[in-house]
């Protein structure tokens, strides 16, 4: 029988990983022991950001239990008429797909406890990257499924828009095959741009 034709896959050389697992651990432990009135803030300078865009659909994130509060900013953008799409995570190997959020839908479980509104599937204008981590050459640092470096790859013309907390920056964070820096990252004290 003849092998079908796939894609090589490269998983991230065993030094690269290591490194990776190692930041991971202490990027988790700054979001987790956070000041958590920095939300905010954040969310604040997000809707700035994402309201400077000329998208309609903007995929946001809905946060887990231990990450920075994001709904005030989908209700932001719900409010200021953009449509706001959340992620629904597939089997691991495959990217995100958006499904239509809407303030008085409802909510289902998903994977890695994660919650997906019920709305239908939509395509996104721009793109709401969540970090574990981040360095000052745009690199990010997720919690390791390759979810939005399949979904960065799939959707490489649209804007993408990184956020994460100032506790959450390392030196330098290493990177593998797949991993593209993003072109803005977001904290609660400044917008980092790297075109
Ligand atoms: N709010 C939110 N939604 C998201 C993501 C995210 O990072 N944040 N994703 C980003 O890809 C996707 C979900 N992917 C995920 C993949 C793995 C784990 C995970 O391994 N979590 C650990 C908990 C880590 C910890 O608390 O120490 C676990 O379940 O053990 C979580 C989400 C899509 N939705
Ligand atoms: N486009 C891709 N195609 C195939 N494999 C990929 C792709 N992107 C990432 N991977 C692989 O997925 C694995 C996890 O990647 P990585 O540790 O960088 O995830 P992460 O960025 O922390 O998580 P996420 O992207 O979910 O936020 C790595 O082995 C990586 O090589």
């Amino acid at each position: 029988m003849v092998a079908p034709h796939l894609p090589p896959f490269i998983s991230d050389p065993p030094a690269v990983a290591q490194a990776k697992k190692q930041a991971r651990t202490g990027c988790l432990h700054a979001l987790k022991t956070r000041n958590p009135a920095l939300d905010s803030l954040l969310c604040a300078r997000l809707a700035e950001t994402l309201l400077a865009l000329p998208a309609q659909n903007i995929a946001c994130v809905w946060p887990l239990p231990h990450e920075v509060d994001v709904r005030p900013l989908c209700h932001a953008l719900h409010k200021a008429g953009r449509t706001v799409l959340l992620p629904e995570t597939p089997p691991r190997g495959h990217p995100l797909q958006f499904r239509v959020w809407h303030p008085q839908g409802s909510m289902v479980p998903g994977r890695f406890g994660t919650e997906v509104p019920d709305g239908p599937y939509a395509a996104p204008q721009a793109l709401l990257v969540p970090l574990v981590g981040f360095d000052r050459t745009g690199n990010r640092l997720g919690y390791g499924g390759g979810y939005y470096d399949r979904t960065l790859a799939g959707l490489p013309a649209i804007p993408a828009v990184g956020y994460a907390l100032s506790v959450q920056e390392v030196d330098h964070l290493p990177t593998g095959p797949y991993d593209k820096p993003l072109s803005c990252i977001v904290t609660e004290k400044e917008r980092l741009h790297f075109d």
